[in-house]
């Protein structure tokens, strides 16, 4: 969901890097360079393949890693040269949700969410009122005296959500927190978290290899490959306009707008000599998205369209349109001129014959 972000940072990344020792010598490098800026108020996302290094990233924030190069500052504070007292301050202010869940199975919903205000050494008197306020905002009521075992995943994942939520944080980590979830539980545990977000002002920093959670919930999103971010943005624009090969292929799975596979299969990258076909992707923004622009190109133009594929996407609230086209490719500068001063995207994807 896109919203209005309070100015400043909540976390900030400058030149960060951590390698690791490898058994038998020498060291692995988990992520390199790594500089940017979580706003303030925003749902984050770092999206990336298995062992890009997001899971290294997220456990830098609260203090689980410590990076061997550059500075983290959470909330105003180096994370990374915290120690003691003033590293468990940074860890009420950090909580921290699992795909797995993590809670402990001897616990009753209530107790587990209790956990951290006792180990905060908050008296009992002052705990319970909080427990039944959390609870009730994940909507747990009827559940507040089950065990773990009794429960859902999805109502496990509240239950984690509610006992991070204990100390007052700022700042709430999510480590593929609906991974485990089906994709409709996945939908509610996600609209929570976006209604915390809103209602408490929580910054959020999600770590995902999902596209459609970026879509469904951040604002803002870096893409992680290798150890290094190779695109970072507003979700919007990352998604309405990729730069990497990385970030589309991420993007390939959500959008819905793949290539017939009879027109990929003969896709060239060459315009070849003689009559061809220019294939090309537009991307419709925001207002646009819906306009019938296409039919008036092919009226004002006096030019053949045809439509192969296409979907109009919503990111939060604003929609765009995807749609892969095949023009006459010895006129098709002139119709992506055309789109281009109507304040759309185009994309040549290669030629047909
Ligand atoms: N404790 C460790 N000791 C040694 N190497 C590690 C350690 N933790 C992570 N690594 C290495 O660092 C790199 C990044 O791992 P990381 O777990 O951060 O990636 P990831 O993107 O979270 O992957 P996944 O989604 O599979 O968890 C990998 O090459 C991994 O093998």
């Amino acid at each position: 969901m896109q919203r209005d972000i309070t100015s400043g940072a909540a976390i900030t990344f400058d030149g960060v890097g951590k390698s690791y020792p490898k058994t038998g010598g020498g060291s692995v490098t988990a992520l390199e360079g790594i500089s940017f800026e979580v706003p303030a108020g925003s749902i984050t996302g770092i999206i990336g393949r298995s062992g890009a290094g997001k899971s290294t990233l997220l456990r830098m924030v609260n203090g689980l890693e410590q990076p061997t190069a550059g500075t983290i500052t959470v909330a105003g504070r180096d994370v990374g040269r915290a120690r003691g007292a003033a590293l468990r301050e940074i860890r009420r202010e950090v909580g921290m949700i699992f795909q797995h869940f993590n809670l402990l199975s001897s616990r009753t919903v209530e107790d587990n969410v209790a956990l951290p205000m006792e180990i905060a050494g908050i008296p009992a008197a002052k705990i319970r009122p909080r427990v039944r306020d959390l609870i009730a905002r994940v909507g747990l009521e009827q559940l507040a005296g089950r065990y773990p075992a009794e429960l859902s995943g999805g109502q496990k994942q509240r239950v984690g959500i509610a006992r991070a939520l204990a100390t007052d944080p700022k700042v709430l980590l999510s480590d593929e927190a609906t991974s485990a979830l089906d994709p409709e539980t996945t939908r509610t545990v996600l609209r929570l978290l976006a209604d915390i977000n809103r209602d408490l002002g929580l910054t959020i920093l999600l770590i995902t290899h999902e596209m459609a959670v970026v879509r469904d919930i951040a604002s803002h999103v870096a893409v992680i490959e290798g150890g290094r971010i190779v695109e970072q943005g507003l979700t919007y624009d990352v998604f309405t306009a990729p730069q990497h090969p990385t970030t589309r292929s991420f993007l390939a799975g959500v959008t819905g707008v793949t290539l017939p596979r009879f027109i990929a299969d003969r896709l060239q990258t060459d315009r070849p000599a003689g009559p061809a076909r220019e294939v090309i992707r537009i991307t419709f923004l925001g207002d646009n998205a819906t306009d019938p622009l296409l039919a008036r190109m092919s009226a004002t133009l006096g030019l053949d369209v045809n439509i192969l594929a296409g979907a109009i996407e919503e990111i939060g609230p604003r929609p765009f349109g995807n749609l892969l086209v095949s023009i006459d490719a010895a006129r098709a500068a002139e119709a992506r001129a055309y789109l281009e001063s109507h304040q759309q995207r185009t994309e040549v994807l290669g030629y047909v014959l």
